[in-house]
């Protein structure tokens, strides 16, 4: 390993365990509440610990299947102390997560695109849902950061044209990032705005494309009907664009996190999913459930506000850091 890669890496866990450290103290003093004077692993810890996964927002189902695991082991080995839960655990959260290959990325990165017939440079097509205020135009402000970074050119298409704000926002962000971005005014066709982003992306030849667009879960027909129409006119221009759909949760909002990843999954297909705000929460719990519930890559993780704190998801450095 490289001696810039080790002090990335260094820093990497430093903000993970910083953002994590809510949940984990919340966690952890819960846990140690529900093994208070007891020695070993009995139906009563075990209650106590199911309590616990729940309120750290796991969720229902995942606390359940870890639950059985532990019981399993705990049946089979007799005699387990309860010093010896965090341990087991850890495994078992471990295990459960291993079960897909999903999770195993640590750098950002973007799959190849081959040119079109005539030999044209394709862009990958990266297009963002979720409802505002989960850190959406964050999210992509940090992305188009970190494939610049790495020498990557980035264009932003502002497709989310139903708020003035959010046309706004993207383009502080491409202001910040100095990225190109591609907008209309407020109430324009989004399909419109993804249309023009992808045209001007693929005239300059660039590599990766972002588009915002407008999570208005409540009419789940309308989001529907709006993001199939997206889908089809960028075809015109990229023959299989989207190539990834990122579906952006507000981690801090725990099972509500998980209720609009169900009504995004069941409006279009979502590829990915970035979990934000974690360091203000003591629910990251929820990226262990979500994970586990959704079968769909967690790819990205939100531990800051800043422009270097968006983390690729790894489930063996989240593990490793929430346990520690
Ligand atoms: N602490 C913390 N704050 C975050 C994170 N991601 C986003 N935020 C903040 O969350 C707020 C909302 O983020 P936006 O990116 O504006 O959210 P949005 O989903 O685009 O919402 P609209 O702009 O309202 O559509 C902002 O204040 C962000 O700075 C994160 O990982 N951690």
């Amino acid at each position: 390993m490289s001696f810039f890669k080790k002090i990335f890496s260094k820093e990497k866990k430093e903000t993970l365990d910083k953002g994590l450290e809510k949940t984990k103290t919340n966690f952890f003093d819960k846990l140690s509440k529900a093994v208070a004077g007891k020695s070993k692993v009995d139906d009563d810890v075990l209650d106590n610990l199911e309590e616990v996964l729940v309120a750290s927002d796991v969720g229902v189902n995942t606390t359940l299947k870890i639950i059985e695991r532990i019981e399993a082991r705990v049946a089979k080995d007799k005699y387990v102390g309860t010093e010896e839960l965090n341990k087991i655990l850890r495994e078992e959260i471990a295990g459960l997560l291993s079960e897909t290959n999903l999770g195993n990325e640590t750098e950002f990165k973007i799959p190849e695109i081959p040119n079109d017939v005539n030999g044209n440079k394709m862009p990958y097509v990266l297009m963002v849902v979720g409802v505002n205020g989960v850190g959406k135009t964050t999210t992509i402000g940090k992305l188009a950061s970190q494939f610049k970074k790495q020498g990557l050119k980035v264009v932003l298409g502002a497709a989310d044209t139903f708020r003035a704000a959010a046309i706004d926002q993207l383009q502080v962000w491409a202001d910040r990032t100095d990225v190109p971005i591609i907008s209309q005014e407020m109430g324009s066709d989004p399909a419109s705005v993804a249309f023009d982003t992808l045209t001007s992306a693929v005239k300059q030849g660039a590599d990766v494309v972002i588009i915002d667009t407008a999570g208005r879960l409540h009419n789940k027909v309308n989001l529907m009907n709006e993001l199939t129409k997206i889908k089809r006119v960028m075809q015109k221009v990229v023959a299989d664009a989207p190539h990834d759909v990122l579906l952006v949760l507000d981690g801090s909002t725990g099972q509500n996190a998980f209720e609009q990843a169900k009504q995004f999954t069941k409006a279009t297909e979502v590829t990915s999913l970035a979990v934000t705000k974690l360091d203000g929460t003591a629910k990251g719990g929820v990226v262990i459930g979500i994970s586990d519930q959704f079968k769909i890559p967690v790819k990205y993780i939100g531990v800051g506000e800043g422009i270097e704190d968006l983390q690729v998801f790894n489930k063996h450095e989240f593990v490793d850091s929430f346990f520690k």
